[in-house]
């Protein structure tokens, strides 16, 4: 197995708040990591490290060997321009806790756009691969509705189909169901298994403790900007080895 994300000793500060304070991480190609931690432990600020949104003080990340916002020249890290930085993040799915889907398009309109623009795709081809995507994320019917006809479930889908059409190598979740009404959990869920069960490599930030046990190779506990306990479901969520660990899921569980 390949090593698809390798964090090292990443730190991040927002002036005297140190949020990540030595984060090493390694996700391997296929598997899922769920990040686990109370509110204000840095599980965001992390995700958004992955994809140079936030630049690290320190450390390096990489993603399928590819150095994340620098290049490294004889020792030293030169930051990369902001086009280089684009392209990288084009590979890199995010799906934010509010879809922000463009209201002006449809849904097949808001898949098809990032590929054409920034991938440079024709547009035929785009549409047909947004359709089979929307398929797969059960929609199919819904490529011609405007996102005010969509429920925030079927929203959220469309904003996983658009991640997708990127053909990105990872896939980051930030509590992609965070903003649902609890009825309309359940569906991206489902969604998020599939791809799973299908090989895509997902860092996924949620306090969705069900879908974690049964999906995740991988549970991080983040606490305080540290990695507290991390290992398989079984033992980090049903044997942790941390007080800390018990103690937070004594609180969600
Ligand atoms: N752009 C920013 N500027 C200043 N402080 C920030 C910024 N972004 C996050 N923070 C602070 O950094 C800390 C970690 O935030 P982060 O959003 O990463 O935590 P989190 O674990 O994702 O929390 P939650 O579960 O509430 O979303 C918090 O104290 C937050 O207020």
């Amino acid at each position: 197995m390949s090593v698809m994300v390798d964090i090292r000793s990443v730190h991040k500060s927002y002036g005297a708040l140190d949020v990540l304070k030595g984060i090493d991480l390694q996700v391997q190609a296929g598997e899922v990591t769920v990040v686990l931690g109370p509110s204000g432990s840095g599980k965001s600020t992390l995700l958004r490290t992955v994809n140079h949104l936030e630049k690290v003080d320190r450390g390096t990340i990489s993603v399928d060997g590819e150095l994340i916002g620098y290049r490294r020249s004889g020792g030293k890290l030169y930051e990369l321009p902001e086009r280089e930085v684009l392209r990288q993040r084009t590979r890199i799915g995010f799906v934010f806790q509010n879809f922000h889907l463009f209201p002006h398009l449809t849904a097949l309109e808001n898949v098809v756009e990032a590929p054409v623009n920034a991938l440079k795709r024709p547009r035929k081809e785009a549409e047909e691969n947004a359709r089979r995507l929307l398929e797969r994320v059960g929609l199919g019917d819904k490529a011609d509705a405007y996102p005010r006809r969509l429920s925030g479930g079927q929203q959220q889908r469309v904003a996983i189909a658009r991640a997708l059409a990127l053909e990105p190598r990872l896939l980051l979740f930030d509590e992609p169901t965070s903003a649902l009404d609890p009825e309309l959990v359940g569906e991206v869920l489902d969604v998020m298994r599939d791809l799973a069960r299908s090989g895509t490599t997902m860092i996924v930030v949620t306090h969705e403790i069900g879908f974690a046990r049964e999906v995740a190779d991988t549970v991080v506990f983040l606490a305080e900007g540290r990695i507290v306990e991390q290992g398989p479901p079984a033992a980090v969520l049903d044997a942790p080895a941390q007080e800390r660990t018990r103690a937070f899921l004594s609180k969600v569980l």
